[in-house]
């Protein structure tokens, strides 16, 4: 496909995240999981909900949502109201764990949940109730996350605020009196009474079940980047292999990877460059023909950047019948299809999609679409790239669950101008030798 240069889709990319729109349910496959879920447990003011705000807000992910534990505390009856300075609210049965379990089921099944808002004036629920949709990570923060062995398991990245206990009580002072309707008195009394017992009790032991330790909470810069970073790489690497059955990475040697160094780097000649691409195609392409279950075969190149890889795939299969597709794209306006040459009986055949670069997957999502519409039955075709953006790969394994997606490689993002990062450069230009030189040291892949 060719394209000129786009800005990430993000609305279409969470289009296809959301349950109605999810390709799955079209074609009634069973959903995918796709979580990845971080519980962050830890006393009482030990920053959590802070720490957890600092992650998303610096993820700027949309495939991350919070879930506070507090949203699943029982509300009390009128009679429990009248008593309230003696209910304990730091004990697991002060939680409706088999609620928050049921709403971590729906959302692990790709289900949207209403998660209820809790008053912490009124130690009942109010409205509005907030509608969650289902994310590839969800983080789970509250006091007891990692105590209930069902819940903990829920979770593959296991965190524990470890913030000084005086240090806490004078938050909770805090924090409590300015915004949750107590005074001074009460604070202290419900912190003797219930919640350093409760702490020590429950709190505290599960401490030792933590993936992850971070001492003084917010103020640990170090340790909330590691934990972005790993979100980071756990969402857009390989982890979506496990996430999509249907994605194929060929297994990295130390040539693969020798190769990528050289065609990521701008300063490899263009000889080099297409030397070591046309390898990278061939084994792609190699890998991509394992997965046809018949010696016919059908290929689709796109005019532009696809042709690069023609040369490696005639090596591959003599007398290799190719087609053409022209998708342009610039700006936010989408994809048009501006040409087309595809044989006649393609609906009868396999068809291998070639592209270098897959980024955000909108140029793809149109291509495949196109081949649906003239009747290609989406598990005939394997969609071969040499790099894959995590962002592409959740556009198209969310539309099209039956087509298969090998690649050489999955990089960690796109940024902000819809360039597959670390990415390559334009593909094609690199390829062709059509690159002026002008940008050489900026230029990234545009949506190819
Ligand atoms: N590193 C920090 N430095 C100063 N105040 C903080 C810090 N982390 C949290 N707070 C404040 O302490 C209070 C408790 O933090 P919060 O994140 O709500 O803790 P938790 O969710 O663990 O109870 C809040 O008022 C918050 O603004
Ligand atoms: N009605 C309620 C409910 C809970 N609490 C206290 O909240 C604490 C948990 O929230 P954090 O943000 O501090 O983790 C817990 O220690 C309960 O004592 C409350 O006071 N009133
Ligand atoms: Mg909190």
């Amino acid at each position: 496909m060719d394209s000129g240069t786009v800005a990430a889709s993000a609305n279409g990319f969470h289009d296809h995240f959301s349950l109605q729109s999810n390709g799955g349910s079209e074609h009634n496959l069973p959903k995918q999981p796709f979580i990845i879920g971080k519980g962050v447990a830890g006393g009482t003011a030990s920053g959590k909900t802070t720490v957890c705000n600092m992650i998303i807000t610096q993820l700027r992910d949309q495939r991350v949502v919070l879930i506070n534990q507090d949203s699943f505390y029982r509300p009390l009856g009128d009679e429990q109201l009248e008593k309230v300075h003696e209910y304990n609210f730091d004990h697991p049965d002060a939680f409706n764990t088999e609620l928050l379990l049921s709403c971590m089921e729906m959302l692990k099944n790709g289900q949207a949940v209403s998660i209820p808002y809790y008053d912490f004036k009124s130690h009942r629920m109010s409205e509005p109730a907030r509608l969650v949709n289902p994310s590839d990570v969800i983080i789970l923060e509250g006091i007891l996350v990692l105590h209930d062995p069902r819940v903990r398991d829920l979770m593959n990245m296991k965190i524990f605020v470890d913030t000084d206990s005086d240090v806490r009580l004078a938050r909770r002072i805090q924090r409590d009196t300015l915004e949750r309707g107590r005074n001074i008195q009460n604070v202290l009394d419900q912190y003797a009474t219930f919640v350093k017992p409760s702490f020590e009790e429950f709190i505290l032991p599960s401490k030792k079940h933590a993936d992850i330790i971070i001492p003084r909470g917010a103020d640990n810069d170090v340790a909330v980047d590691l934990i972005v970073q790993h979100i980071h790489t756990k969402l857009g690497q390989h982890d979506l292999c496990k996430i999509y059955p249907n994605v194929f990475v060929i297994h990295s040697t130390f040539q693969i990877r020798g190769m990528h160094t050289l065609i990521r780097d701008v300063k490899t000649t263009k000889h080099d460059f297409v030397f070591y691409a046309d390898r990278l195609i061939r084994l792609v392409v190699e890998h991509g023909l394992g997965h046809l279950p018949f010696t016919e075969k059908q290929i689709i190149t796109p005019t532009g950047n696809g042709e690069s890889m023609e040369n490696a795939l005639r090596a591959c299969c003599k007398g290799i019948k190719i087609g053409k597709i022209l998708i342009h794209g610039e700006g936010k306006n989408g994809r048009q299809l501006i040409y087309e040459r595809l044989p006649t009986d393609i609906a009868s055949r396999h068809v291998l999609l070639l592209d270098p670069v897959l980024a955000s997957g909108n140029s793809a999502v149109k291509a495949i679409s196109m081949l649906l519409s003239k009747g290609v039955p989406e598990s005939n075709i394997i969609f071969l790239n040499l790099i894959a953006a995590p962002e592409g790969i959740h556009a198209v394994c969310k539309k099209f669950p039956r087509l298969k997606i090998v690649t050489s490689e999955i990089d960690i993002s796109l940024n902000k101008n819809s360039r597959v990062v670390p990415g390559m450069g334009e593909f094609g230009d690199r390829y062709f030798g059509t690159d002026d030189g002008s940008d050489t040291v900026n230029h990234q892949p545009s949506e190819q």
